[in-house]
């Protein structure tokens, strides 16, 4: 039975955070939930990417970083380092709705978490940094124009001491650590990824109950490349390792899967060396083929662990592999020397579809017990993994992919400029901007697009 007056919100304010908001919206409605989905979006965000927005969510709502309300500017105007931090606080004024949870696009539910509902003003997991302030990347709020000047008020007379929402959250729900335990989201609601390595036979314990995975810090799933043919992630120029890679290849899963298919007007602006980029409003999805044939590529033999145990990591590792089952292993293990290629690569065994189940009860149908997470000698856990709800193969972007695609990249679509008369005049007249518009690259660029 779906609940209409409260909603999972997320925020967005370029388009490529949008391709985290739409995995996390996919993965949401994948899991059935009960409760709406809210995204709130700046002006930054393209057309384009809003519509395809607005099929997995039910609200696309523009707010703006620079509201015209008084308090907003005079805040503003004294401490301009808090903007992007009052875009997320303005979740606060969706007051159609009587409850929300407030989720950032770098997070991904694993299974149903409807039951955060049943939490109150303002619950959240412990910041896996300092476990005395809480993570502000999923919280339980009660949308009110009252607390959120209130909230507003606060972050002109104190700031926040990390400069970011999460120490002005804290600074104003300072009692969350001391006054109500109920108030604390058990960490599975908000795994950071980093954990997974910090902490690892923590992991190993409690790591088959999580229901939320946030992929905090500098280095997103995005930033990552993908192999939709061996299913495999590698680090794409990010100088921090992905330790993660199970959830980060399970992003990929997804956003291959159900994402990539709705960018349905994915226009085509070149196709050299293999290599083709698809530009959807501010991004662009770039698409290698090494292996053209298609003949070529169903004779490969299977996924083969092309360097399994390659993860960067200075105290532990995490490795995966398919089980016959076609459930993932993970298994932790000690530091081996690293190996000098900087790719990293994991497996992922096709996804089968889940059994029916009820919204409520696919936490279980996603992580069933399994016998050796019970023998505590074992270093090895299985990871049932399913995606539950797929998009059908047919659709055309899979077709390509499956076909031909060896490795898939998201980045920013660059804008290039039309010329302005006087920069007219200075080429016409052969002073040219070598080092900058009429680099060779641009100049390269334009021509691709006027030629395709
Ligand atoms: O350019 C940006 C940056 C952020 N966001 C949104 O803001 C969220 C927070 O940014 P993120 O990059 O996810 O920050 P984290 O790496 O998670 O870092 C931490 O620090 C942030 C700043 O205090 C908090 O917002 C996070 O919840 C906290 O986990 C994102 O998920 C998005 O929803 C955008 O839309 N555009
Ligand atoms: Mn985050």
């Amino acid at each position: 039975m779906s609940v209409t007056d409260q909603a999972f919100v997320t925020l967005a304010s370029n388009d490529i955070y949008c391709q985290g908001a739409l995995v996390l919206g996919q993965s949401l409605r994948n899991h059935g939930t009960s409760r709406k989905l809210a995204v709130l979006v700046t002006e930054q965000v393209s057309h384009g990417i809003r519509t395809v927005l607005s099929r997995v969510f039910d609200e696309v709502i523009e707010v703006s970083s620079l509201d015209s309300a008084d308090l907003e500017h005079l805040a503003l105007m004294r401490r301009p380092e808090l903007g992007v931090t009052f875009t997320k606080l303005q979740c606060w004024t969706l007051t159609q709705y009587s409850k929300c949870v407030f989720m950032d696009a770098d997070t991904l539910v694993l299974c149903n978490v409807d039951e955060l509902f049943d939490r109150d003003e303002l619950s959240a997991a412990p910041d896996s940094g300092w476990p005395d302030c809480f993570n502000s990347g999923v919280f339980v709020f009660r949308p009110s124009m009252e607390t959120y000047a209130h909230l507003l008020q606060f972050a002109v007379e104190h700031g926040s001491f990390d400069g970011g929402d999460q120490g002005l959250l804290n600074g104003f729900f300072s009692d969350w650590a001391t006054t109500d335990i109920s108030k604390h989201l058990p960490f599975i609601y908000n795994l950071s990824i980093s954990s997974l390595y910090t902490y690892s036979p923590a992991f190993r314990q409690f790591g088959t109950d999580s229901k939320v995975v946030h992929f905090l810090g500098s280095s997103k799933p995005w930033h990552c490349k993908y192999n939709p043919q061996t299913r495999t992630v590698t680090e794409g120029g990010s100088p921090s390792g992905h330790q993660h890679l199970i959830f980060t290849t399970l992003w990929w899963e997804i956003y291959t899967s159900s994402v990539l298919p709705l960018l349905t007007g994915l226009e085509e602006i070149a196709d050299t060396e293999g290599q083709e980029k698809h530009r959807f409003g501010g991004v662009e999805v770039v698409m290698k083929r090494k292996n053209p044939s298609p003949a070529n590529v169903q004779s490969q033999p299977p996924a083969q662990h092309a360097n399994p145990d390659c993860l960067d990591n200075p105290t532990n590792k995490i490795q995966s592999t398919s089980s016959e089952a076609g459930n993932l292993e993970v298994s932790v293990c000690e530091p081996e020397p690293v190996p000098p290629s900087s790719a990293t690569y994991v497996d992922i065994p096709a996804s089968e579809p889940a059994p029916p189940s009820s919204p409520q009860s696919d936490c279980e149908a996603i992580f069933s017990p399994d016998s050796s997470l019970s023998e505590p000698a074992s270093d090895t856990q299985t990871w049932p993994y399913s995606n539950p709800d797929p998009v059908p193969q047919k659709s055309l972007e899979l077709g390509i992919l499956a076909a031909s695609v060896t490795e898939l990249s998201i980045q920013a679509a660059e804008e290039i400029e039309p010329r302005t008369e006087e920069e007219r005049r200075k080429w016409e007249e052969g002073q040219m901007d070598y080092m900058g518009k009429d680099a060779f690259e641009n100049i390269k660029k334009r021509l691709d697009r006027f030629l395709q």
